[in-house]
């Protein structure tokens, strides 16, 4: 924890402040029982009226200005552990969005929301907590000690008999809670994740008859949540019936020798009345510090955490000088390229060889899962080879800096993911300051613009989250858009006409030659229709390279593609 308290340097004068305030606050809280003594033993036992008036006056300036520090201790506290909060979510945000996609695939999308949100939580309220023990707790024990025993030493001792008893407790508890405080967390991401499913995918729950499967098994989870946050509840809640017995006693054992005392005249009334509230202010101290100690496990668990993402190196690794920072032109040669995903046991693309040039449409047809998704996304370097080189002009993809290398590259990925906001800020994405004819253009040239045009606002219509109001082809166009407004030396259409009926996607092809005649062009496609024209098609069968060549020259010796081709030619048929 102490690492994310780095995060901290920018509070460094608001939390001198916090606890300026806090000692202030501590130190009007031990004057008080004084001054009481003060006015019992020598005003109202002397019957010294103006006396009283004078100190009890002074006890209500005291108090008040504890009431003032307290206040601004816990609005200066409030600040800091939420400023504290917004720079972690910040770091961790953008830690994440840099992270490879292995990193992203072994931590979860749903651990990392918990992480970003309840973890840090965690963290900030023990933040809090301590900003105040930090300093009450020692002064108010320290000093209450030091009072009492002045007050009266002998009676001191039954102070001191039963801080040890109080010291085990909070040991014993915070040992038994540990690994529950481990375990909720985790019950928590697993919450989060059922909940997401069953969120994302509604439609599909609802079309199969699933809500109640779903509700169980959001049921169980909560149910598993539910019940360790109880245990570790139980646990804690044992902590304060032990706390209060021992105070309640203690106080009786105070009040039984307190009074012994007075009637053998070493005591006043007064010192005792004080002395009680002197072994409550020591007690409570206690208190307040197993209560940190009980969340400082709880917030370590959540630290180590959110350490592990901001600790987890983005394995897509930057070169230390990037020497290609220029436009590249788009030669891009695949050599013996090998990949397997982590944990994998066979790669999942072998000995991949294959070069291509601007102006030229590389296409990429395949079975489902045999690795044409994979084989484009180590383009971008979202994922990093095994062995073999990609290089795009010659140089080693790894030796680019990976904005750089993504800054020539324009991508619409298999599955279209479109933002809330408007049409024209989805279609601008691709490039932020482009013009509103840029923008109507590659709505133009992706075939959506009448769909944009028949919609209410045109280009200013708003897209629901996730893209819930346009069609699935009507996604994938926008999607295409967004891709075609960046002028790009490589475009990669990962499946991206699937969704199109076979006229736009002919009308959709013939646009994209014009606009992409300069540049290297990637597509990845089921239907032979959309690749027949493309300059070289590469088949690939269970991550190999089963052919290469044109549609003319597979036809002739290539038999998966001859298959793929009869498979979809008596489907047409039929049809
Ligand atoms: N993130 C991942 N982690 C682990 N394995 C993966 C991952 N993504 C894909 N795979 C595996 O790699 C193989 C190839 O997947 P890929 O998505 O490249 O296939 P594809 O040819 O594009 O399939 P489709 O046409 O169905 O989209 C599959 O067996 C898949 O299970």
């Amino acid at each position: 924890m102490m690492k994310l308290f780095k995060f901290l340097k920018p509070y460094r004068i608001p939390i001198i402040v916090i606890l300026v305030l806090t000692l202030l606050q501590s130190l009007s809280q031990l004057f008080l029982p004084a001054l009481m003594a003060n006015v019992v033993d020598k005003g109202i036992v002397n019957g010294d009226i103006s006396y009283i008036v004078k100190i009890g006056g002074f006890m209500l300036l005291v108090a008040a200005g504890g009431v003032v520090f307290s206040i601004l201790a816990g609005f200066y506290s409030s600040k800091v552990s939420m400023g504290f909060g917004k720079i972690i979510r910040e770091k961790m945000f953008t830690h994440i969005e840099n992270f490879s996609l292995q990193g992203f695939d072994k931590v979860g999308a749903s651990s990392l929301i918990t992480r970003t949100t309840n973890d840090i939580m965690q963290v900030q309220q023990v933040l809090t907590m301590m900003l105040k023990v930090l300093i009450m707790a020692p002064m108010m024990f320290i000093g209450g000690i030091f009072i009492a025993v002045a007050t009266d030493a002998a009676m001191s001792l039954i102070i001191i008999a039963v801080v040890p008893i109080i010291v085990a407790a909070i040991i014993v508890v915070a040992k038994k809670g540990l690994p529950l405080f481990k375990a909720l967390q985790k019950k928590l991401d697993r919450l989060n994740l059922v909940l997401r499913e069953g969120l994302n995918g509604i439609r599909v729950i609802r079309s199969f008859n699933r809500t109640t499967h779903e509700r169980n098994r959001f049921n169980e989870a909560n149910l598993d949540f539910a019940n360790t946050a109880i245990k570790v509840n139980k646990i804690m809640a044992t902590l304060t019936p032990i706390m209060m017995f021992v105070l309640n006693f203690s106080i009786i054992a105070i009040i039984w020798f307190g009074s012994i005392r007075i009637s053998n005249g070493n005591l006043q009334v007064g010192e005792l009345m004080a002395f009680i509230q002197y072994a409550m202010q020591i007690m409570f101290s206690l208190i307040m510090s197993s209560m940190m100690l009980i969340m400082i496990p709880r917030a370590s668990v959540s630290a180590s955490r959110i350490n592990e993402v901001l600790d987890t190196v983005s394995e897509a690794k930057d070169p230390v000088e990037d020497k290609h920072g220029r436009r590249l032109e788009g030669f891009v040669e695949f050599d013996h390229v090998t990949f397997s995903y982590p944990g994998a046991e066979e790669p999942v693309l072998s000995n991949i060889s294959f070069s291509t040039k601007p102006g030229e449409v590389t296409a990429i047809v395949g079975g489902t899962g045999a690795g044409k998704s994979t084989l484009i996304n180590l383009l971008p370097r979202f994922y990093d080879v095994d062995h073999g080189t990609i290089t795009i002009d010659g140089i080693d993809t790894r030796d680019m800096s990976q904005s750089n290398l993504r800054n020539n590259i324009s991508f619409a990925p298999q599955k279209s993911v479109l933002f809330s906001g408007t049409i024209a800020d989805n279609i601008r994405y691709g490039k932020k300051m482009a013009t509103d004819k840029e923008v109507r253009k590659a709505a133009d040239v992706a075939q959506v613009s009448d769909f944009i045009l028949e919609t209410k606002n045109g280009f200013d219509s708003v897209i629901a989250q996730k893209g819930a109001n346009v069609s699935g082809g009507q996604k994938q166009r926008l999607s295409i858009a967004r891709a075609l407004i960046r002028k790009a030396s490589i475009y990669i259409f990962d499946d991206s006409f699937s969704a199109l009926d076979f006229k736009t996607d002919a009308k959709l092809r013939a646009s994209l030659q014009e606009e992409t005649s300069d540049s290297t062009v990637f597509i990845v496609a089921q239907r032979i229709s959309t690749v027949m024209d493309a300059d070289q098609i590469i088949v690939l069968d269970h991550g190999e390279m089963a052919g290469v060549g044109t549609h003319q020259e597979l036809m002739e010796s290539c038999e998966i593609y001859q298959e793929i081709v009869s498979s979809q030619l008596s489907e047409e048929e039929t049809a």
